[in-house]
């Protein structure tokens, strides 16, 4: 009899830079090998600048694959998809420690075909044989699904009394181009079907939207804020309680976009906003994780 095969888990992350010196790079990336306008890093620098000069999206994933180990029992490690470590450079390093066989959790929980494919890359290139299961869309788990009640449940509770009953949530996710939606693409339909669970936990109104639309230009998924915005106002509505549901993590599309782009964008049109937190490393969120990790251990 062989002795079982030894495994880890990867946390496989979108990625950040921790030096905005490499934003010109790590951007290059995000657009599949184009170099990007200076006018596009150059805007980019200044999101960064006024949430404090970086993003928390590394430390924030570090930590919560701290956690991950610290309940699975096996090693678990970040790869990130645009930025160092990529994941040939983890999956090499789990290889030299002996591991055998990879469990991938990608923190896009309605774009793992694209996460699949990259780590499926970097496994070929890895000198050692490497077993890799990777979670498939995993936007309405039960525990994620959750974990974004209680978040936006906790922010719908905050709201003076007189404010909820002219309150919106507006979940949102992040739009991709047209061009994805008529290829076939379920990344519409997946949002949807986590908004409509997560809408059936909470029982509040709500509104979905796509936000932070490509700024080259082209045809992108909506609605996008403006325009939801516009509606909510017109329907007498005072407030917007917007909840990244497309997000696990606090990064720049969050915190600048959200909390300092569309709050403008409701200021502009009469409403106040808020937001609800981010997962994070929140225990149901954590819960959320192993539960699909396990679910690939043999
Ligand atoms: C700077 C930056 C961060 C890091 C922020 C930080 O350091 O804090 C970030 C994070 C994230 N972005 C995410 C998702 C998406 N971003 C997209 C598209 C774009 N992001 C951009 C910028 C960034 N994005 C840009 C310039 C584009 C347009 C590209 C173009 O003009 O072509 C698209 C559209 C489809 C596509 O283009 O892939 C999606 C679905 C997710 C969620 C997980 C996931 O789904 O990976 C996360 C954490
Ligand atoms: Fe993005």
């Amino acid at each position: 009899m062989s002795a079982p095969a030894k495994t880890a888990v990867v946390l496989f992350s979108h990625g950040t830079v921790e030096n905005l010196d490499d934003l010109h790079g790590f951007v290059t990336n995000i657009r599949r090998g184009r170099p990007p306008p200076k006018e596009v890093v150059d805007e980019l620098r200044h999101r960064y600048q006024a949430i404090g000069g970086r993003s928390p999206l590394g430390d924030i994933t570090r930590e919560l694959a701290r956690l991950v180990e610290a309940r699975l029992g096996l090693p678990t490690r970040m790869a990130m998809r645009m930025w160092h470590p990529y994941p040939e450079e983890v999956l090499a390093q789990l290889a030299g420690e002996g591991i055998e066989r990879v469990i991938v959790v990608p923190l896009a929980q309605h774009s793992t075909p694209a996460y699949a494919e990259a780590m499926d890359r970097a496994a070929a290139k890895v000198g050692k044989p490497l077993e890799v299961r990777c979670a498939k869309n995993w936007g309405a788990s039960p525990d994620l699904t959750a974990a974004f009640a209680e978040s936006i449940g906790e922010a719908w509770n905050a709201l003076a009394e007189d404010v909820r009953a002219k309150a919106t949530v507006v979940m949102t996710a992040h739009s991709v181009p047209m061009s994805v939606i008529q290829s076939g693409d379920p990344y519409e339909r997946e949002v949807r079907k986590s908004a409509e669970a997560i809408g059936r936990a909470l029982g509040v109104p709500y509104e979905v939207a796509f936000q932070s639309q490509g700024m080259g230009g082209g045809e992108w998924l909506g609605p996008d804020l403006p325009s939801t915005l516009d509606a909510l106002a017109s329907r007498g509505q005072k407030h917007a309680l917007f909840a990244a549901i497309g997000f696990l993590s606090d990064h720049v599309e969050v915190l600048y976009d959200l909390d300092i782009e569309a709050a403008a964008l409701g200021r502009a049109r009469g409403l106040t906003t808020s937001r609800a937190a981010s997962l994070n490393v929140a225990p149901r969120f954590v819960d959320a994780i192993v539960g699909v990790a396990k679910e690939l251990l043999p």
